[in-house]
C-alpha cells in the first residue's frame, strides 16, 4: 500500500501581480507582504449609522495567510482587476464548497491589485472572521491588515438585519405582525390574512429576505461619497437557494403588497364603522410606506445583481458530479434572472504529483471526470474556469511569526498556494 507520505503534493504557486493593475503597486511593498496603512478612524454616515469602521489595532504576531487562490492567469483575473470604476463580485454557490475561502481570497487579490476592497459576508456562522482569523462581527468595517492597499472586511448578521426591519414595522410597545397589521388599520384581519404570508414574511422570513436585507444595507452606505475608495466589493453570499430566493423576492413582495393594499381599500369603502379600526390615516401610511421601501430596497438588491456594467456572479463550485450539476442548474436560473456570470471557480482540486496513492488516484479520477463534465456541460461550458487547488489542512489556522523568530504550530498553519499574507489585527 502506498505510503501517505507518497500523496505529497506540489502546490501551485500563482502570481498576484496583474500588468493590467490601473494602479502603481507600492514601491515600499516587499512583495505582497506586510504593506500597513494608515488607519482611518471615520464615523460612518448618517445613511448607514449602525456602521462604523473599528480602528485599527496595534499589530500583533498572528498572521494570516490566504486561502485559495485562483489561477488568475487562466481565468482572466487582468480582466476582474481592471478598470478603476465600482464592480460588485458576487459568489454564490452549493453550502460547504468553499465560497467564503475563495471570496477572502479573492478580497485580497484585489487589495494587492490596488484596488480598496471591501470583502462583505452576511453568513450568522461568521466564516469569513475565521477565515481571516480576525474578529470581524459587530457589523463594523474591519481592516485587514497585509495587503498593498486597503482591505476592510465586514460581517453583517442576517437576523440582525431582519431584526431591525421587524423592529421598523413596530409600534412602541407593540409585537411584531399584529402591531404592524393594527398600524395597517387590519389588525382584526391577521387571522385571515394568515393566507398572505405577510405574517411568515415579517416573523419568518422567506429565505433570501435577510440576506437582501443585509446586501441593501451594505448599498446603502456605500452610497456615501465617504465611501467613494471603495472600488472592488466582494460579497460572499448564501447557499444557493437562498440566492435565486432573494431576486424573487421583489415579485413576492409586490403580491403581498399589493393583496393587502386591495384588502385595505375594500374594507375601507365597505362601512363607515369598519373604517374606524383603521386607526390615524399616519400611522396606516407609515406602515404602507415601510413595506413600500422594503420593496423599493429589494428591487434595487435585484437591479444590482443584474447590472452586468458593475456585477458579476462567480459560481464556486467542487469538482464532483453532483456539485457540478447543481452549478450548472444554478447558471440556468441566474440567466433566467438575468444576472451576468462569466466565471466559475472549481475549488479543492487535487494538485499535481508525481505519485498518488491509491486514494488519492480513484480522488483524482473522478475529479476528472467531474472537469470533464463541465467542459461539455452547455452551460458551464462557456465560463471562464477558475481553478483553485485543494490545500492539506483546514483553511482557517495561523502561523504564527514572531519578528525576529519563526514559530509554526502546524495544527494552526493556514495552507496557501501563493505568497500573499495577511497579518490578523487579533490581539
Ligand atoms: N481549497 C481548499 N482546500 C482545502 N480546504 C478548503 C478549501 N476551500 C475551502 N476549504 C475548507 O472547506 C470548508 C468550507 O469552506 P467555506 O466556509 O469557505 O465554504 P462555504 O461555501 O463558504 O460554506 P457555507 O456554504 O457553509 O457558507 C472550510 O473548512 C474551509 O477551510
Amino acid at each position: 500500500m502506498a505510503k501517505a507520505s507518497a500523496c505529497h503534493a506540489s502546490f501551485t504557486s500563482f502570481s498576484s501581480s496583474s500588468s493590467s493593475s490601473p494602479f502603481p503597486r507600492n514601491p515600499m511593498a516587499p512583495s505582497g507582504l506586510f504593506l500597513s496603512f494608515s488607519p482611518r478612524s471615520h464615523t460612518l454616515s448618517s445613511a448607514f449609522p449602525s456602521l462604523s469602521i473599528k480602528p485599527k489595532r496595534p499589530s500583533n504576531s498572528f498572521q494570516v495567510r490566504s486561502v485559495a487562490v485562483p489561477a488568475e492567469d487562466v481565468a482572466g483575473f487582468d480582466e476582474m482587476v481592471s478598470g478603476t470604476e465600482r464592480k460588485y463580485y458576487m459568489l454564490g454557490g452549493k453550502g460547504g464548497v468553499g465560497k467564503t475561502s475563495c471570496a477572502a481570497s479573492l478580497a485580497v487579490k484585489f487589495a494587492n491589485n490596488g484596488h480598496h476592497t471591501l470583502v462583505v459576508s452576511t453568513d450568522p456562522a461568521h466564516s469569513l472572521s475565521d477565515s481571516f482569523a480576525q474578529d470581524l462581527t459587530g457589523g463594523m468595517l474591519v481592516p485587514v491588515e497585509g495587503p498593498d492597499f486597503p482591505l476592510f472586511a465586514l460581517e453583517i448578521n442576517p437576523d440582525k438585519a431582519r431584526e431591525e426591519f421587524r423592529d421598523a414595522t413596530k409600534n412602541s410597545g407593540g409585537t411584531g405582525v399584529k402591531d404592524f397589521m393594527d398600524s395597517m388599520g387590519l389588525g382584526m384581519l391577521v387571522e385571515q390574512l394568515g393566507e398572505l404570508k405577510l405574517g411568515e414574511l415579517l416573523d419568518t422570513p422567506p429565505p433570501g429576505l435577510d440576506e437582501a436585507i443585509a446586501i441593501s444595507k451594505v448599498m446603502q452606505f456605500l452610497e456615501s461619497p465617504q465611501y467613494n475608495m471603495f472600488t472592488r466589493i466582494v460579497f460572499d453570499t448564501a447557499p444557493t437557494g437562498h440566492t435565486l430566493r432573494l431576486l424573487s423576492l421583489p415579485d413576492f413582495l409586490d403580491a403581498s403588497i399589493g393583496k393587502i393594499l386591495k384588502l385595505r381599500q375594500k374594507i375601507a369603502s365597505a362601512t363607515s364603522a369598519i373604517k374606524s379600526v383603521f386607526g390615524q390615516e399616519e400611522t396606516q401610511q407609515n406602515a404602507a410606506d415601510k413595506l413600500e421601501q422594503l420593496r423599493e430596497r429589494m428591487v434595487k438588491v435585484r437591479d444590482l445583481f443584474r447590472d452586468a456594467d458593475s456585477t458579476e456572479f462567480v459560481i464556486v463550485t467542487i469538482p464532483t458530479v453532483m456539485a457540478v450539476s447543481e452549478s450548472s442548474r444554478l447558471s440556468v436560473s441566474l440567466k433566467k434572472e438575468n444576472v451576468p456570470v462569466k466565471r466559475l471557480i472549481v475549488n479543492q482540486i487535487l494538485p499535481p504529483s508525481v505519485s498518488d496513492c491509491k486514494f488519492c488516484a480513484v480522488k483524482r479520477k473522478d475529479q476528472m471526470r467531474a472537469l470533464e463534465v463541465i467542459r461539455s456541460d452547455p452551460e458551464l461550458s462557456s465560463l471562464k474556469l477558475i481553478e483553485s487547488p485543494l490545500v492539506d489542512m483546514e483553511i482557517r489556522a495561523i502561523t504564527k511569526e514572531f519578528s525576529g523568530s519563526h514559530e509554526n504550530d502546524s495544527s494552526k498553519k493556514l495552507e496557501i498556494s501563493d505568497n500573499e499574507t495577511i497579518k490578523s489585527s487579533k490581539a
